[in-house]
């Protein structure tokens, strides 16, 4: 099965980003959705730009593809600042670190994405830079070796991870604002899609946009893949424009069934029904039996099919529900009727 290239894969891909720029909110006005989010948001940024200082540190996290990236460079345009854009695996040494601070004017802001892969050895250069605006350093080596302490900017540093819960807890303590992301409803999504298309002066009606929104697994950047590969179909079978019935077709054309699951979603639910008789089924176990990573599964996979109803997560592990088995047209076992249907149905299986 292909994972890397799943068109409902939430993590950008290298087709995505020459869209993605074009398609980036500048101002808070113009993110739409994460209400919460933003309420606190124009309240802190508001307070900071006039008391004239910089923004409290901010953590952004969850699901890949809702808009974190996107977020922080809105808050660096409605604070006036730059932004400085790492991720935690291209820092290597506190020395990549210390020259990405030392480089940021007063009141800048730092972006680090994905920092739950910094190396521990730079996370603790952090520590002092988010606490004191200061860099310890040590010079020489052995005995003559000695620690200065350089001053730095004020500066705000935003992490975003996908993963809160793997972020060392002296990390995450340094953190005044934490901002978690939620998957969007298909209303919201919707409205990105319109937008998106008036950009790209792509032709898309209201009920063609619903339709595309409703599959997009409540992640934007997803409808905005959507709304780009669906015009391929629209101008070669259609009339150019992006209806609900064209939507329909080029989707179930890309095997993205009308919830947005695609073939390998599909397979984990008949895993978890099949195998483990609906579950409980630990995650690992699961991640092995479909023959993905654990950490794949949770971040990817799982915040959908729980939005959506079709995952539970229990203490003892994962459950497909009710509605999982009704989307799937398995009946539940239990009588011995359905136990016979179940293994009819197991003949069939991709
Ligand atoms: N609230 C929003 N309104 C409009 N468009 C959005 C919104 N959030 C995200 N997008 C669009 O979705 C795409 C992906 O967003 P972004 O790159 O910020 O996600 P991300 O959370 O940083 O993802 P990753 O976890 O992979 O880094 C961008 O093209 C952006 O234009
Ligand atoms: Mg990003």
């Amino acid at each position: 099965m292909d994972f890397e290239n799943r068109i409902v894969a939430p993590e950008s891909v290298k087709e995505d980003s020459d869209i993605e720029a074009s398609l980036r909110p500048k101002t808070l006005e113009e993110y739409i959705g994460q209400e919460k989010v933003k309420e606190n948001l124009t309240v802190f940024i508001e307070a900071a730009k006039r008391r004239g200082e910089a923004l409290d540190h901010c953590l952004l996290y969850g699901p890949p593809g809702l808009g974190k990236t996107t977020l922080s460079g809105i808050i660096a345009n409605e604070m006036n600042v730059n932004i400085r854009i790492t991720s935690g695996p291209a820092v290597e040494k506190p020395g990549d670190l210390a020259a990405l601070l030392t480089n940021l004017s007063e009141n800048d802001i730092l972006f680090i994405d994905e920092i739950h892969r910094l190396p521990r050895t730079v996370e603790e250069v952090l520590y002092p830079a988010m606490e004191d605006y200061a860099l310890d350093i040590i010079i020489g080596k052995g005995p003559s070796a000695r620690s200065i302490r350089i001053d730095l900017p004020k500066f705000t540093l935003i992490g975003a991870t996908t993963r809160a819960g793997q972020l060392t807890s002296p990390l995450r303590d340094r953190f005044g604002v934490m901002m978690r992301l939620e998957l969007y409803t298909p209303e919201e999504l919707s409205q990105i899609i319109l937008r998106s298309a008036a950009i790209l002066e792509i032709p898309c009606d209201r009920e063609g946009a619903v339709e595309l929104a409703r599959r997009s697994r409540g992640t934007p950047r997803i409808a905005n893949r959507f709304l780009k590969r669906v015009r391929d179909f629209a101008q070669v079978i259609g009339d150019g424009t992006i209806t609900k019935e064209l939507a329909a077709l080029a989707l179930d054309k890309l095997e993205v069934d009308p919830l947005g699951l695609d073939s390998i979603d599909r397979r984990m639910l008949r895993t978890i029904i099949r195998n483990y008789n609906g579950g409980p089924v630990g995650l690992d176990t699961l991640a092995a039996a479909i023959g993905e990573e654990s950490i794949t599964l949770e971040d990817v996979y799982e915040p959908y099919l729980m939005q959506i109803g079709f995952l539970s997560r229990t203490p003892r592990g994962r459950c497909a529900t009710q509605r999982a088995y009704d989307h799937l047209g398995i009946p539940r076992a239990g009588t011995e009727k359905n136990a016979e249907q179940m293994h009819l149905m197991d003949l069939d299986v991709e």
